[in-house]
């Protein structure tokens, strides 16, 4: 193996999978529960927690690129079989891969808690994430928060409390982690105190998934096409409860056998940008979503090539 082909492994290619939520025990082999770290940065207490219990299968899901490749590293030179790693958005990712009551352990370490009101959306802890945790966590099983603000601290414990799924067993000021993470270090140097919250599933709320079950490519087929229609497509809107898109941009093939459609589409707050194709076919015109952009077949995405559709069929 050379010395990047770890880069390869250890990460699930979450829009590749065949159905939802996705079948850990089959990825890794076993029946172990799951312990899922959030936001895991440099990876180090995921790293040193798989090392140290082979117990449980780890789960970790971060944001960030460079994040994920030195968590690679990190498990490639411990050769560790019992991580897996998603690139992903915690709360799209806790609430579409995991099944009901499979997790033992959610596990956040210094989150960046967005004081500002702005930037209230960004934070992790709201209600519905709150209500998946509740969903997707093992009767009695933990979320463990560590952060150096003790009013985010104290805010994150009402919300449990507020849900009323979660009994908080535990908010405190510690002197450690198990293993030290970077931010840890880092807000050490500054001289910041730390908090532990520990927040355990009582009871457990209905959530509805975007994904679940197979998933198809989406497609329709149309007998004539209407290439007036086609040029004014760009700048389509629709909006509804929990749903938008939006067309952005139309690219064409030289020959005209071929027509990209770009589309931005939201769910619930989950933004993708991807590609409908729209394709000359023997009998007609076929409109799919285009497999090499990849995208979540959520309900704005098959709605968007339903839509497309409709709005070209002669
Ligand atoms: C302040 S750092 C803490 C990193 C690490 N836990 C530590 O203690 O050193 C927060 C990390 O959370 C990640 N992150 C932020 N929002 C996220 C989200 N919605 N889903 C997954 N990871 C997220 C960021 O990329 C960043 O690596």
């Amino acid at each position: 193996m050379n010395s990047y082909s770890y880069l390869q492994m250890y990460q699930i290619n979450t829009k590749d999978v065949k159905s939802y939520p996705i079948e850990w025990n089959k990825i890794f082999g076993n029946s172990n529960k799951s312990i899922v770290e959030i936001g895991f940065g440099g990876g180090e207490f995921l790293v040193n927690l798989a090392k140290e219990n082979n117990n449980y299968n780890y789960v970790g899901i971060e944001t960030s690129l460079t994040s994920c490749h030195k968590i690679k590293k990190k498990i490639f030179l411990n050769n560790l079989n019992n991580i897996q790693i998603i690139l992903e958005d915690a709360k799209f990712a806790v609430r579409e891969f995991f099944s009901d009551n499979s997790i033992s352990k959610v596990i956040v370490n210094f989150p960046c808690p967005w004081p500002k009101s702005k930037h209230a959306k960004n934070r992790l802890f709201d209600e519905k994430f709150l209500d998946t945790l509740s969903s997707v966590l093992e009767v009695d099983g933990e979320v463990i928060l560590t952060t150096d603000v003790w009013t985010y601290a104290s805010e994150v414990k009402e919300k449990f409390l507020s849900n009323g799924c979660f009994e908080v067993k535990n908010i405190s000021e510690i002197q450690q982690l198990p293993f030290k993470t970077r931010y840890e270090k880092k807000w050490e140097n500054e001289g910041r105190k730390k908090y532990l919250l520990i927040a355990q599933k009582r009871c457990k709320k209905e959530i509805k998934r975007l994904l679940e079950g197979e998933i198809n490519l989406p497609h329709q087929k149309i007998q004539k096409m209407n290439f007036d229609k086609l040029q004014s497509l760009v700048g389509f809107k629709k909006s509804s409860k929990n749903k938008t898109l939006v067309i952005k941009d139309i690219y064409a093939k030289l020959d005209g056998s071929e027509y990209l459609v770009k589309v931005f589409s939201e769910d619930d707050r989950y933004i993708q940008s991807y590609f409908v194709d729209v394709i000359k076919i023997k009998d007609g015109w076929l409109v799919k979503l285009d497999d090499i952009a990849k995208a979540y077949r959520t309900p704005s995405v098959k709605e968007a090539v339903n839509i497309i559709a409709k709005e070209l069929e002669n």
